[in-house]
């Protein structure tokens, strides 16, 4: 039995939607209830208006057998959501009756009626529970298992129901007294939720504690679950086609064969009885019902007029409610015109506001900056106040470091006055001791005087000593100078310097072996500038002293006469020639300190004479070439000037190289305007330096003369020294030469050495000029070159010849003593302009005295 009931409990019994119309709603409502509430232990059936629930039927129990046999207690609960009118309930009353007259068929109708009405005003009651399945389940229970032993006063259909007293498995007690059906009892719940509660119990158990009411949710829950051993609906069979309604029990009988009509017949009336019974017994259960109903209906119509009570009292509210809401309305304007002020006001304010906000801002600012300028000023006036503070600080320290000094100061004093006199003393004692050294002192300058004097005479007696050496060396000294030779020159002639003094020259050649030559000094081709220079510097003191002083350079093409004369431009100062070391070694003697009471001045002047022509080369570069100059004798025998040439002042050494330059410069001019007219020229260098005492008020004036004569070989004449031999070279020596200026010096040197006393100074167009304040340098340059020898050898022998003329030296010969002869080219067609022109162009003061 136990495993038989938790089978049903498993059961899900369908639900059953009934709809009708509205006029008997409820009471179809009702109806359905009541038949379920006969196979059901557990069912809910709402009632709606349309879509809207206006109540609840619900019930728990074990239900109401068609046997009109209550098994169980049961509970009804009848929630009114909505207020029913009372023609509904009337309906329903009636319907309830109609229904228990027609219980035993309602409840099959209604299993039946699955359809909904499709009025939306119908009442649509939905049970739930198990109406036929869990009939079903325990009718398949009851063939599963073999029929158990029929005990005596029970019916086989009722040992499938539960035990009486025992609680149904999901039943709910209810918080309502059990109570019987017929006295249902109306409960308003709510009257603001326009609900009312009807609960009704039966209580016609036949034992089992008070059961609470089930609440609608946990009906429905419940009618989910089928209650083991609810009573089935199903006709028990009767044999053929005859059923036997649930709930009747008859006493077994075994199936009566076909032809035992009587037998049947009896069994018909049997079961006829029978039915007559559970009629009465469903009469009286309807009767019971019907009750209820009216109970219910008296409830309803309570509820009813409880129902208009408060619809009129809704009209009332209503009516307060409109008012209310107008008053809203009103209050809603009122309020929205207050919105909308607050919201300008709020405008306003905020502008306002905002405005207020910027000052702000710029006041902040402003004040920001005046904080700053403020806090700068403050920070400026901490750091005076702080120098301040350190200042008089360390002016304490210094007034207390004074205060220190001062005591220490004060000490001093007193000790450097005790000191001051014994200095007094001191001095006084000196004061005397310097008058006696001024006295020395006087007397010493007495001294320095004298010896300064004496250093006077003695400088004085230096240069007559010197003008003494130097006559006794000769006015005129003969040089030789070798050319070096380079590598490429060719071949060199043997040149041989036998004496130890470096007076002799021999040249070796094949044909004759030795040409043996001796003059005053040989320089051979190692030879340096300076060291010519030595012999040049012997000149320098007479030309300070106002003396005259000539070097002449004499040889062929190419021997190096300008070379010793103006050394190589922009070489090495070993290079430098005899013209800058001359004027380099003037200014050292005249910034000597012997020289304290002398002031020089130095001037230059070159000129070329070029085809018996006076050229200035120091002229500026560009000036014409063509202008024309004369000598101007002086008749008082002093310098002669060339006119349109004037001497430029030297301020130092330096000039000399740039006057150089410009001589050369000027030099190539003239080859470029002679063209083929050139054959060389010579160039005149003159340095005049003159020189005032500032003591004795004396002046001098002295002359340097440079002379850089024509190439010997320039004018040349096809003349053959080896044919002419050496005892004719003084034709071939004069024929030789036939530029008219170096024949009239060829012809005055031949006189003079031949000691002939008609020398030839004015006939042969030559200068002649009074040596005796005039001292010359003749340097003869020749070429170490085999090729250049035949000019070598002419010009060695003319060197001889002017070496012989003048020597010996120092002898006191008239001639050799008292003069210096001095035979230029000049180019003028009278002897006597050619004479005075000549010398003047080199700058040697005439004296038109007869040699002697
Ligand atoms: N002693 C020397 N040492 C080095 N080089 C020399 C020497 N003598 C001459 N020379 C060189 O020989 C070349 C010719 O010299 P320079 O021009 O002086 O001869 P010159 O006799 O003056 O010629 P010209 O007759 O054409 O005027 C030059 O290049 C010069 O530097």
């Amino acid at each position: 039995m136990e495993q038989l009931n938790r089978s049903l409990s498993k059961l899900k019994p369908p639900s059953t939607i009934v709809r009708s119309n509205s006029s008997s709603a409820l009471s179809t409502a009702l109806a359905v209830a009541a038949a379920v509430m006969n196979e059901n232990e557990n069912y809910s059936a709402t009632t709606f208006f349309g879509n809207r629930s206006i109540s609840t039927v619900t019930g728990a129990g074990t239900g109401i057998g068609l046997n009109n046999e209550l098994k169980k207690d049961h509970t009804l609960t009848l929630e009114m959501l909505e207020p029913l009118p009372a023609k509904t309930v009337a309906g329903v009353k009636r319907k309830a009756e109609d229904d228990a007259r027609a219980r035993p068929s309602s409840a099959a109708a209604i299993a039946s009626s699955t359809r909904p009405a499709t009025n939306t005003r119908g009442i649509t009651a939905t049970t739930t529970g198990a109406a036929r399945k869990p009939a079903a389940g325990a009718q398949r229970q009851r063939q599963q298992q073999p029929p158990p032993a029929k005990p005596a006063g029970r019916t086989p259909l009722q040992t499938q129901t539960r035990p009486p007293g025992r609680a149904t498995p999901t039943a709910r007690p209810t918080t309502t007294a059990r109570a019987p059906l017929t006295s249902t009892k109306a409960t308003p719940i709510s009257a603001a939720g326009r609900t009312t509660r009807v609960t009704a119990s039966t209580a016609k158990s036949r034992a089992g504690p008070p059961q609470p009411a089930p609440t609608r949710a946990t009906t429905r829950s419940r009618s989910t679950t089928p209650a083991p051993g609810a009573p089935t609906t199903q006709l028990k069979g009767t044999g053929k086609g005859v059923a036997v309604p649930a709930g009747i029990e008859l006493p077994a009988k075994k199936k009566r064969a076909a032809w035992d009509t009587k037998g049947r017949l009896e069994d018909m009336e049997e079961l006829t009885g029978a039915l007559h019974q559970m009629l009465n017994k469903s009469t009286g259960n309807i009767t019971e019902i019907t009750q209820t109903l009216e109970t219910n209906a008296n409830k309803i119509e309570e509820l009813e007029s409880f129902r208009l009570g408060l619809e009129s009292k809704v009209v009332g509210k209503e009516i307060e409610n409109n008012d209310m809401l107008q008053k809203m309305s009103t209050v809603e304007q009122e309020i929205f015109m207050l919105n909308r002020k607050h919201l300008d006001n709020m405008k306003t304010l905020q502008s306002q506001q905002a405005m207020e906000v910027e000052q702000e801002k710029s006041t902040e600012t402003r004040l920001q900056q005046e904080r700053d300028m403020v806090e700068s000023n403050l920070r400026t006036a901490n750091n005076h106040l702080e120098q301040q503070v350190q200042e008089s600080a360390n002016l304490r320290t210094t007034i207390a470091t004074q205060s220190s000094n001062c005591l220490a100061f004060e000490t001093d004093n007193r000790a450097l006055k005790l000191k001051i006199e014994r200095k007094e003393d001191t001095i006084a004692r000196r004061e005397t001791s310097i008058e006696e050294l001024e006295r020395k002192l006087s007397d010493s300058e007495t001294q320095v005087r004298k010896r300064q004097q004496k250093v006077k005479d003695e400088e004085s007696g230096r240069r007559k000593l010197y003008g003494t050496i130097m006559d006794l060396k000769g006015h005129v000294r003969v040089f030789c100078r070798v050319r070096p030779h380079g590598p490429s020159d060719g071949t060199v002639t043997s040149i041989d310097y036998p004496d130890l003094e470096g007076r002799e020259i021999v040249l070796t050649t094949a044909k004759e072996p030795k040409y043996p030559f001796t003059f005053d000094r040989v320089f051979a081709a190692a030879s340096t500038q300076g060291d010519l220079f030595e012999e040049v510097s012997q000149l320098l003191p007479s030309v300070l002293s106002g003396g005259n002083a000539c070097v002449l350079a004499y040889g062929s093409t190419k021997t190096g006469k300008s070379y010793t004369l103006e050394g190589s431009s922009g070489s090495a100062e070993e290079s430098m020639g005899l013209i800058p070391r001359s004027i380099l070694q003037i200014y050292e003697a005249i910034r000597a300190p012997e020289s304290n009471d002398w002031r020089y001045t130095l001037e230059s002047r070159q000129i070329g004479i070029y085809n018996e022509t006076i050229y200035d080369l120091q002229a500026p570069e560009g000036s014409s070439t063509s202008k024309v100059h004369e000598v101007q004798s002086d008749p008082g025998g002093g310098t002669a000037a060339v006119t349109g040439i004037n001497m430029t002042e030297l301020n130092s050494a330096v000039m000399i190289g740039s006057l150089l330059r410009i001589a050369q410069r000027r030099q190539a001019e003239i080859k470029t305007s002679l063209k083929d007219n050139y054959r060389g020229g010579h160039s005149v260098f003159t340095i005049r330096v003159t020189g005032v005492n500032s003591g004795t008020g004396k002046t001098t004036e002295g002359f340097l003369n440079f002379v850089d004569l024509i190439a010997s070989d320039s004018h040349l004449e096809a003349t053959n020294v080896e044919s002419s031999g050496s005892k004719d070279s003084d034709n071939t020596l004069a024929g030789g030469v036939v530029d008219r200026s170096l024949k009239c010096l060829a012809d005055v040197f031949l006189a003079l050495s031949s000691k002939d006393s008609q020398v030839p100074y004015r006939g042969s167009k030559s200068t002649f000029v009074d040596g005796s304040n005039t001292k010359m340098l003749f340097v003869v340059h020749i070429s170490p070159l085999s090729v250049h020898l035949e000019q070598t050898l002419r010009s060695l022998r003319f060197a001889a010849k002017v070496n012989n003329c003048l020597l010996p030296f120092g002898a006191p010969s008239a001639a050799s003593k008292s003069s210096t002869a001095a035979t230029l080219a000049a180019s003028s067609s009278t002897p006597s302009s050619s004479t005075s022109s000549a010398a003047s162009s080199m700058g040697v003061p005439l004296r038109r005295t007869k040699a002697t």
